[in-house]
Formats: structure tokens, sequence, C-alpha cells
């Protein structure tokens, strides 16, 4: 087992669903794997695998916030020898153009996090993407489907409650398309150790309009973007 996570060697795919939520991740696995086991339970951060489509997958909860899913997503690539990562999150959509349950690929991944000036020593602004082969099969596999993928860049906040939603509507300005928490440390991570990466999310909120989804809903919901990950994850994973 790694730090974080209590699987013994071999039981986590080298592909890996990863969603925010603990119990989005034993839902994914009980509604679309296949003999799916239950892999991890340390700090209730469920992971489990199966089969999809005759091939293995796993599904790892990582937490909310980067530091949260840089943890993860260091140790499945470095102890665990995981090489496809595809994020299956929730976000706000920022403007007027997205729709709630709209479905987004995030081919950039914008930051306030103070991570990456870390690493590079505030020296240079890092640009966190997606893998093009993974994002390209996402929207391949989207359009197989008949379900409508918007592709853009994104912003990985270190808030949920914001006090400066003006600079939300910068970034919309700016071609900004949702925010979420975790993108950036994802994709900066699995470029790091030379590992494929790719965020797929699902409007829950609508930051202009106010509206929501129910706690329920992000838990249980939002089948198409995990339809269109786990065909992702087979056929370029
Ligand atoms: O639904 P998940 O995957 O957790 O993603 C989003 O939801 C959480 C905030 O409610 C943050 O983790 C954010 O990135
Ligand atoms: O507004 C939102 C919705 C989901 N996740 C976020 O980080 N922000």
């Amino acid at each position: 087992m790694s730090t974080h996570i209590g699987a013994a060697p071999g039981e986590i795919a080298p592909r890996v669903l990863l969603p925010g939520d603990p119990l989005r991740a034993k839902w994914i696995a009980e509604t679309f794997l296949t003999d799916a086991k239950c892999y991890n339970n340390v700090r209730g951060m469920l992971g489990y695998t199966g089969t999809y489509q005759g091939v293995p997958v796993s599904v790892q909860g990582t937490g909310m916030g980067m530091p949260s899913a840089s943890i993860y997503t260091h140790e499945l690539i470095n102890d665990y020898g995981v090489q496809t990562l595809v994020r299956v999150g929730t976000c706000g959509a920022l403007g007027t153009t997205l729709k709630l349950r709209d479905v987004i690929a995030a081919s950039g991944s914008c930051t306030d996090s103070n991570m990456n000036r870390i690493r590079f020593d505030g020296l240079i602004d890092y640009a966190p993407v997606a893998d093009f082969g993974l994002l390209r099969a996402a929207v391949d596999t989207a359009e197989a489907r008949s379900i409508p993928v918007t592709v853009g860049p994104i912003l990985a906040a270190d808030f949920f409650y914001t006090d400066r939603p003006d600079l939300y509507d910068r970034l919309a300005d700016y071609g900004v398309l949702a925010v979420e928490m975790e993108s950036a440390a994802l994709y900066t991570i699995a470029a790091r150790f030379r590992a494929k990466a790719l965020t797929l999310l699902t409007v829950s909120d609508q930051i202009t309009t106010g509206e929501k989804t129910t706690s329920q809903e992000r838990q249980e919901t939002f089948a198409q973007m995990v339809e269109v990950a786990l065909d992702t994850v087979v056929k370029a994973g």
C-alpha cells in the first residue's frame, strides 16, 4: 500500500477515473463496472477496480482541492504505475452559454493555486494542459454517442466560495468556460511523471444565473460524462 491508498500491488488498473467525491466513485463502480471490488477505504476515499468492455478500469475518489488531488494523483502514478487518469468532476459554468448538466472537456487549466509558482520559483507561468490523445478520443467518443461536449480552458481554483466574482467575469471574457478545483494539479503531475490526463466535467452550478443541481445529483448522476470517460480510457488509455 502507499501512504494514502490501501491497495495491494496490481489491484489498481493502469486506467483510472477520478471523481472528487468518493461516493461518486462508488456509484460509478456499481453502475458501470463489471465485478467491481473496493480496494481502498483509507480516510473513506473509496477506490474500486472492475472491468468495462472487458478492460480493467479503476475509479478513485480524490477529495476536494489541489492538495488532496495531488496526493492521489502522485501515488496512483508513482506507487501503482497508473498511466491514464481521467477526472470526472463537477464545475460551475462561467458566462451564460453553458447550462446545467452540460459536459465540458478541459483542454487547459488556468489556476490561482500557488503550487506551480512554488514549483517554478515564481518565474514561469506553467500552462497545465490535457493529453491530446485523450482529448481527441473524448471528443470522438462523445460524437459517436451524440453527447454534446464543449472543449476549452477552465479555472482550477483554491476557492469554492470566492470573494472575487469579478475575476470570474474577466476569465469568461477570455474564453474560460468553468471553475472547478483539481485539474491544474492533475495535468501538472501527470506531465511531470509522463502519464496521460484529461478532465471531463458536468456543469453542476451556473455561476452567472445562480442555478444549482442537488447534492444527490452531484453524487449519483451525470452518466453521460462517465460514459464518455470510460469509452475514452478504453480507446486511448
Ligand atoms: O465534484 P468534484 O469532482 O468534487 O469537483 C468539484 O466539486 C467540489 C466542490 O464542490 C470540488 O472538488 C470541485 O472541483
Ligand atoms: O461552482 C462550482 C461548482 C463545482 N465546483 C466548483 O469548484 N465550483
